[in-house]
């Protein structure tokens, strides 16, 4: 298996007799932000629930961090390192900020907690939440039940959650679906700061959001990866464009960024 944070080989998927992942084969390097674009129904979400083994396979392998994790539950594919977020916001709405952190954060750490447990070490759990907390920007509002957070800030403490465990590989479903403008500008400041040293994977419709974050880019259309390549060579690529993006003509193309 390749030394890649990410590495997917013949990735199939089949609902009944319908092939909704046909083939997929993507290498992504550690530290590298990948984007995966593609039209409605191309299958992002199911390669999203794939690779983090909600659903099983087809055919095909996953490595993670050099490591074949193909058949392994979703739990243990977290804790060799991989942590994903949601198109629907996944918080207890009841807990406060501050305990949803902490909940993700034990999570994450599944069996080492009962050790941790063991010798007393709630005080550094405690310090770890509020390491997330002030690295999001939710110090303020660690003590008020996440349901009452505004709909970006529920967003933003599920990517705190995400990162809560130190998985290197993140993989984020549409990060800043719903949000204002300005909202989108702070969670890519926000993903950027997070994901510093680590791998990201998203799945991401705005495709400013894409080209502003992504250092490769993928394009999934009908299940197959019709390109990977740097933001202009993904722009520039004459099937993408026909494929994807319709055939737009060349002054509609240059707004690429608008798609979608
Ligand atoms: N559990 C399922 N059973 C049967 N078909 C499914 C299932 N999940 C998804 N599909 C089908 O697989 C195809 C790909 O769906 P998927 O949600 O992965 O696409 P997507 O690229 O994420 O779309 P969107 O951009 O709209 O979120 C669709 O035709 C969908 O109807």
């Amino acid at each position: 298996m390749s030394a890649s944070a990410l590495s997917l080989q013949g990735i199939r998927k089949d609902f009944g007799e319908t092939q909704i992942i046909r083939g997929v084969d993507l290498e992504i390097p550690a530290g590298e932000r990948h984007a995966i674009i593609g039209p409605n129904g191309a299958g992002k979400s199911t390669l999203f629930h794939l690779i983090s083994g909600k659903y099983s396979k087809t055919g095909g392998r996953i490595g993670l961090n050099g490591e074949d994790v193909t058949t392994l539950e979703p739990y243990a594919i977290a804790r060799k390192g991989l942590s994903r977020s949601f198109q629907i916001t996944n918080i207890f709405p009841r807990m406060t900020v501050f305990e949803n952190v902490r909940c993700g954060l034990l999570w994450s750490m599944g069996l080492k907690y009962a050790f941790w447990k063991l010798v007393g070490r709630q005080k550094d759990l405690n310090e770890r939440t509020s390491e997330i907390l002030e690295m999001i920007g939710l110090t303020d509002r660690q003590a008020i039940p996440a349901g009452v957070l505004t709909y970006a800030e529920q967003r933003t403490l599920e990517i705190g959650i995400t990162i809560a465990g130190g998985a290197n590989v993140i993989m984020l479903d549409e990060p800043t679906a719903g949000m204002s403008a300005s909202e989108t500008d702070q969670t890519v400041e926000l993903i950027r700061r997070v994901t510093e040293g680590k791998t990201l994977v998203m799945v991401e419709h705005d495709m400013g959001v894409v080209f502003d974050l992504a250092d490769r880019i993928s394009v999934l259309v009908y299940g197959e990866i019709i390109a990977t390549g740097k933001p202009e060579e993904i722009r520039n690529n004459k099937a993408v464009q026909e494929a994807y993006l319709g055939e737009a003509p060349e002054e509609e193309t240059e707004t690429v960024g608008g798609a979608h």
